[in-house]
């Protein structure tokens, strides 16, 4: 399998680019998820490096191979396997016929190949069976396989669990990124999902405004965004201003709290609080305390609750093993490990 690289890639269908400069790389093996604000132009990223669409400028590279810039490659010739969303299975063929399709049918090893395929997605004995004899997530992993088999230089990942439920999603995203892994895949895909662009990518992209925001190792994009429209995109996440600053620590209406990382080293900060970095402790009666509990929901493990502090609303993910906050009640706030510090944007403009 080969990296990717894209260096400068514009593109434009009719009017402005949806695409203005995107540099990217994929290292050999790994897979990267790309996520953004819908519209931000993922699909047709990934259209441009599967050779659909043809570049405004820019290049993109296939290990040593350009496939774009100075010369043209069409996508016939990339060598690319793609998963789409779903739907993308011959209906009249078997399964073992489906991840065969792109092998040629004299090849030696073309039996030997289809079983190891259907051995790695968990589905051998299944070769027999008409994709509409298969659940969802299976079709799924035989698109997977189906892309696999010629062995290509990358895959293309568009969306690939969106139509699955969610329980099944959780087990097929475990199942894909094993087997691309097994594979030593190179492959990118596109997202909707933030819990799926963090859970199963060695590396995430974030795209916005024709670029790309930020990418990195998914911890380091969830803990240490670059901006306030990637933090939001990617958890969720209040956005306090700074009262108060000392060299190592920040002042908000949430409290003091170390600063562990900025990205916003030449000008107005924020503080960045994820729920999960908020403790509460209830008010005794008649005590002053930072935060009013406005409202709490149940979203399964945890309570999501929502506070009054100062004139800001603040969130507070509360474990269900918690006592659940009482609405109107007063509560201490206190602020969990070290802050993250980000370019300060117009009120209410990054708060999710
Ligand atoms: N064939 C087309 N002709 C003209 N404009 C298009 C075409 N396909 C997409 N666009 C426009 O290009 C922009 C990017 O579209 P694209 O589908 O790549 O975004 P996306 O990030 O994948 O969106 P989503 O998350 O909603 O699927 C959008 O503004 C879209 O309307």
């Amino acid at each position: 399998m080969s990296e990717v690289r894209v260096r400068d890639l514009v593109f434009a269908y009719a009017g402005p680019p949806v695409l203005d400069g995107i540099d990217l790389d994929v290292a050999s093996g790994s897979l990267t998820s790309l996520i953004g604000p819908s519209g931000c132009g993922k699909t047709t990223l990934l259209r441009l490096l599967a050779g659909f669409e043809r570049p405004s400028a820019g290049q993109i590279l296939l290990g040593d191979r350009e496939v774009a810039g100075a010369r043209f490659v069409p996508a016939d010739r990339r060598r690319i396997g793609i998963v789409p969303q779903e739907g993308a299975l011959f209906p009249h063929l078997r399964v073992a016929d489906n991840v065969g399709f792109a092998l040629p049918r004299r090849a030696r090893d073309r039996e030997a190949r289809i079983a190891e395929l259907l051995d790695l997605i968990g589905l051998a004995g299944y070769g027999d069976r008409y994709p509409r004899e298969l659940s969802g997530g299976q079709q799924q992993r035989v698109a997977l396989a189906r892309a696999l088999a010629p062995r290509p230089d990358v895959v293309l990942l568009d969306e690939p669990f969106a139509s699955l439920d969610a329980s099944t999603r959780h087990e097929v995203r475990r199942e894909v990124r094993r087997a691309l892994h097994e594979e030593q895949a190179t492959a990118l895909m596109v997202t909707h999902d933030r819990e799926e662009a963090l859970s199963v990518a060695d590396q995430v992209v974030v795209l916005g405004g024709g670029r790309v925001a930020q990418a990195g190792r998914p911890e380091e994009v969830y803990r240490r965004p670059a901006t306030a429209a990637v933090a939001t995109l990617l958890g969720r996440a209040s956005l306090l201003p700074v009262l108060h600053q000392t060299a190592t620590s920040v002042v908000c209406a949430l409290g003091e709290a170390p600063v562990g990382s900025s990205a916003a080293a030449n000008g107005p900060a924020a503080v960045l609080v994820r729920p999960e970095q908020v403790l509460l402790t209830p008010a005794r009666a008649g005590e002053e305390a930072a935060a009013v509990v406005l409202d709490a929901e149940l979203l399964g493990p945890v309570w999501r609750v929502r506070l009054q502090a100062a004139e800001h609303v603040v969130e507070a993910a509360v474990s269900i093993t918690s006592a659940i906050p009482e609405v109107g009640s007063r509560t201490h706030t206190h602020l969990v490990g070290t802050v993250h510090l980000v370019p300060a944007v117009s009120r209410g403009a990054g708060e999710s």
